[in-house]
């Protein structure tokens, strides 16, 4: 993948953040520079355009020996850059060219020189797929600012029907809840794919990096629809954790490896658990502390909402302070807290969590087993009931009726595990297994502030407050430890593991939501798919 870009030497936008992109989408970087540019988070300072005919000579030494799959351009800058450029394409015309038309940066610097304009709206019409912004799609069709997404898809079709080229229509400039990214072709939009507006000023480069990623996914063989939900999902991610890496103090750049170092950990082949942690047998809770790394004081460590029990369950909840300070502190539980969660991202975790009581009641049925103790028994078949019961009432008042939704890898991989860990491990690691599910609820909901009753999740965050949900997690919490304390070294070890792992998939849980996990195309991409392929 090429990018012919500018520089941010902040590392936000251009090449920068073309190669973080292309890397992300599963490409090889390579990058032709336009223009270096000294800018950062507050915006462009100065620009120095080296000759065209060093641009070309750059173009020319990438293609006398690389093979190049697909082309992005960004900023050019000038107008004798453009033509650089042009001559380079005609002469190694590439099979896909995405044009994101960067005229003017979001502080408001032009890019582009006021006389190169013309030039770059005539480049567009070679691209496969042209990205502008709204004021860049006005400029292309040479009318005024849409300020709705259907004036802009008007635009679009409009000029896509004279180009021939292919328009994807991006809503970050408008207002509304949602940003939605629209493939807009001859023939009008073709398909769409939305997600929540993240309110963040960490946008610098989403532009750039949409136009990369789609590149690179479109030259890995994805239909156009299919590179469109990637690109979409993946940059929704990049932005909601954008200000996490407190990168300057202006717009702050998106985090374009937040969903590579996510799927990292998930799919190391001991998820979230360091070597160390694997010990074939526990003799003493002790050593269960002793593979803990030593308490870091600066690090606010949650106190636990319901105490451990004794010493096997105060060992699990040390261990898995990590986890459960993560949960307090994730941009989900936060969001929740504070009532400014997105309604989208809130029934999404509902309807999932749906799914997940209905697997999470059978674990719980499956330990009501010969090899517990009789009080046990009763208490896991008590909750396993309940857990169909919230089930049941969830589907009827906060999801008003409607048909479950199709259950997520997340939701999948975390259930799966419950079940295999209930049905097939001795006792103590099944009843270890489905512990944080009690006990990182009863934490959630104390870690809520004391929430006005017009709060949006009030009744949410009730439930998991109510004196009788605590009493059932105290006691989930004595089943587990007596459980821990009857078993043999080795079945303990696989105990402490299997709570490790739960909390972990908590964790993931929740975030989850905030990247609303594509389940499946959305309905309005079914048809277009079939048309687009
Ligand atoms: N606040 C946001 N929340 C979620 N996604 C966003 C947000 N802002 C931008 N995006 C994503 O980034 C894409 C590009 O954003 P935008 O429409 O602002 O383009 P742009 O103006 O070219 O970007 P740039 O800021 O680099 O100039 C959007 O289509 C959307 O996918
Ligand atoms: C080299 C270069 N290319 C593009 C942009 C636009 O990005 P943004 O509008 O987010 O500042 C930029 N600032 N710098």
């Amino acid at each position: 993948m090429l990018s012919i870009a500018g520089t941010d030497p902040s590392g936000g936008a251009g090449t920068a953040a073309d190669m973080k992109s292309i890397i992300a989408a599963g490409g090889y970087a390579m990058t032709a520079v336009t223009a270096i540019v000294a800018q950062n988070t507050h915006g462009v300072r100065e620009i120095h355009s080296p000759p065209a005919s060093f641009l070309a000579a750059q173009l020319r030494a990438v293609s006398d020996d690389v093979e190049v799959d697909a082309v992005k351009t960004g900023m050019l800058g000038t107008l004798p850059a453009i033509e650089a450029v042009s001559a380079w394409l005609d002469a190694n015309p590439p099979s896909i060219l995405v044009v994101d038309p960067v005229m003017v940066s979001t502080s408001g610097h032009r890019l582009l020189a006021p006389e190169a304009e013309a030039a770059m709206v005539e480049f567009c019409r070679r691209a496969t797929v042209v990205t502008p912004n709204i004021p860049e799609l006005a400029r292309l069709c040479d009318r005024p600012p849409a300020t709705t997404r259907r004036q802009a898809v008007e635009q679009a079709t409009v000029w896509a029907r004279q180009s021939g080229v292919a328009v994807v229509v991006k809503t970050g400039h408008l207002t509304g809840s949602s940003v939605t990214n629209t493939w807009v072709g001859p023939d009008g939009p073709l398909f769409s794919t939305a997600g929540s507006r993240v309110e963040t000023t960490n946008t610098h480069g989403t532009g750039c990096s949409l136009a990369a990623a789609l590149a690179t996914r479109l030259a890995r063989g994805d239909s156009p629809a299919a590179a469109l939900v990637w690109t979409t999902t993946w940059l929704h991610e990049a932005v909601a954790h954008g200000h996490r890496l407190a990168v300057g103090s202006g717009n702050g750049p998106v985090d374009h490896s937040r969903r590579s170092r996510r799927l990292q950990a998930a799919g190391a082949a001991d998820p979230w658990l360091d070597a160390e942690s694997a010990v074939p047998a526990l003799e003493s809770a002790e050593e269960l502390l002793r593979m803990v790394p030593a308490e870091d004081p600066a690090a606010a460590t949650p106190g636990a909402a319901v105490p451990p029990a004794g010493p096997w369950t105060r060992a699990l909840w040390r261990a898995g302070r990590a986890s459960t300070a993560a949960i307090a502190d994730c941009d989900f539980v936060r969001a929740l807290h504070a009532g400014s969660l997105p309604r989208e991202a809130f029934e999404f975790y509902l309807a999932q969590d749906a799914r997940y009581l209905g697997r999470y009641s059978r674990a719980l049925a499956a330990l009501d087993t010969d090899s517990a103790p009789a009080g046990a028994r009763t208490f896991w078949a008590g909750s396993a009931r309940r857990a169909l019961a919230v089930e049941a009432e969830m589907h009827r008042t906060l999801l008003g009726g409607r048909v479950a939704a199709s259950m997520s890898p997340v939701t999948r991989s975390y259930t799966d595990f419950l079940l295999a860990a209930s049905f097939a491990e001795p006792y103590a690691v099944g009843a270890a297994a489905v512990l944080p599910c009690f006990w990182l609820y009863a934490q959630t909901g104390s870690g809520a502030p004391e929430v006005a009753t017009d709060h949006p999740y009030a009744e949410w965050l009730a439930t998991y407050r109510d004196p009788a949900f605590r009493g059932s997690v105290r006691e989930a919490v004595g089943h587990v430890e007596d459980a821990m304390a009857a078993a043999t070294p080795s079945v303990r070890a696989e105990a402490a593991r299997a709570y490790l792992l739960a909390c972990r998939h908590e964790l993931e849980f929740f975030e989850q939501a905030l990247r609303l996990e594509q389940v499946g195309p959305a309905p309005e991409l079914t048809t277009a798919i079939a048309v687009a392929s």
